[in-house]
């Protein structure tokens, strides 16, 4: 069944040429594009949807996600905004909340943040382990999120659990729990902090990661300056994020990780200006690292402690309002960024995966259309509810 999507008025293609067509068509058939181009020369199709002049653009990539969880943490966000700064340990609180729960129920809960950032025009979501913390709710963790999500990360090592020896606990990451998450997750995360884990034991996590197969990022230099990008880059990690607080080292770093030739992809910098927000963290250097010719991602890092919004476009509002980036290159960060983030940048013909986060001819028919002539009014319309149509692999959700 091939659907024609008509009279788009700008569509932003976020393809390798960053092209951006005025009254585009594209036509979807299954789950990918077979046609995109000027709306005049549009092909016939089973069923058409005219867009009447909206403006089009890949659905959202949120690479950076902690969604299975279950309890509230508003009190400890509102001492935050009265003053208190933020510590890793409220996921401790988030920890007991969700062990309690039921699978049920904590299905029920992923389920509605998923459809909540879908009918926002995220249409690819990676999620985290990393609020079981024990061998088996763990385990529960990244089996419930690898039926409901696009990618699975593994967190074991967000929070040394109350009770144990921080190596002991980084022992037990490394084997028995790593062991128990492997079928259900591609990728391995580490919180690498102060107040979480030590330079020398996300090392050891992260290597225990890479022999187990994972794809790996990291949790890095959110709350101070650290270790974060430079294990990153050590590793050869997929991404690192939170990067508020870098060094010129830092930068070179992450930006040497980029010159390894074509079609070698780099550590991404994932930016999450809504935790900063939460948090009252600066935000990241984000013109500076691409200047410095590093390819960054945005994402909302939703989850219960310091960001509890899965709103793609807010993000891609706050960086253009307070992070000096162009709307242009706030959408590419949202989408094509959050691709190269979790490698689905392109196909993979191993797995039969299509690339998402650009629209292409083969790509995965991931589509937003807004209530708005022009992607520019994510930013210049700031807050208010745009996305007006959302299609997903050739579905629509929205
Ligand atoms: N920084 C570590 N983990 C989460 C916060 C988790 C929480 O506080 O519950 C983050 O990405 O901000
Ligand atoms: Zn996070």
């Amino acid at each position: 069944m091939a659907i024609l999507i008509t009279h788009i008025g700008e569509l932003t293609t976020q393809d390798a040429g960053h092209a951006v067509l005025r009254d585009a068509a594209m036509v979807l058939e299954g789950e990918r594009i077979s046609w995109i181009g000027p709306a005049s020369a549009a092909p016939a199709a089973d069923t058409a949807y005219d867009a009447g002049g909206r403006a089009g653009l890949p659905g959202w990539v949120d690479s950076h996600t902690h969604l299975v969880f279950a309890g509230d943490r508003t009190a400890e966000f509102e001492a935050r905004m009265a003053g208190e700064s933020y510590a890793a340990g409220g996921i401790a609180v988030t920890v007991e909340a969700t062990r309690a729960a039921g699978d049920y129920d904590l299905t029920r809960l992923l389920l509605a943040r998923v459809a909540e950032a879908a009918s926002g025009g995220t249409t690819y979501i990676e999620t985290k382990t990393g609020y079981g913390l024990d061998v088996a709710h763990e385990a529960r963790s990244a089996r419930i999120a690898a039926g409901v999500v696009d990618e699975v990360t593994f967190l074991g090592a967000h929070l040394v659990p109350r009770g144990w020896d921080a190596d002991a606990y980084t022992d037990l990451v490394c084997g028995p729990m790593l062991d128990a998450v492997r079928p259900f997750v591609r990728w391995a995360d580490v919180f690498c902090e102060t107040g979480a884990f030590t330079a020398d034991q996300s090392r050891r996590v992260l290597a225990a990661c890479a022999a187990a197969g994972l794809g790996l990022r990291v949790h890095g230099n959110q709350l101070g300056p650290g270790h974060g990008v430079a294990l990153a880059v050590e590793f050869g990690a997929a991404s690192v994020d939170h990067v508020n607080h870098l060094s010129d080292g830092d930068v070179d770093a992450l930006a040497g990780t980029w010159h390894a030739g074509p079609g070698r992809p780099g550590t991404v910098a994932t930016c999450l200006p809504a935790c900063d927000l939460s948090t009252r963290q600066p935000f990241p250097p984000a013109r500076r690292l691409l200047d410095a010719g590093v390819q960054i991602a945005l994402a909302s890092n939703c989850n219960p402690g310091t960001s509890y919004t899965s709103s793609m476009g807010f993000c891609v509002a706050t960086s253009v309002l307070q992070m000096g980036l162009t709307v242009h290159e706030a959408v590419r960060a949202a989408t094509y960024g959050g691709a190269l983030a979790l490698r689905r940048h392109v196909g993979d013909d191993a797995d039969g995966r299509r690339a998402v986060g650009s629209l292409a001819v083969g790509h995965r028919a991931d589509l937003q259309l807004l209530n708005a002539p022009s992607a520019a009014h994510l930013a210049y319309r700031p807050g208010m509810p745009l996305v007006h149509a959302v299609w997903k692999a050739g579905t629509r959700v929205r």
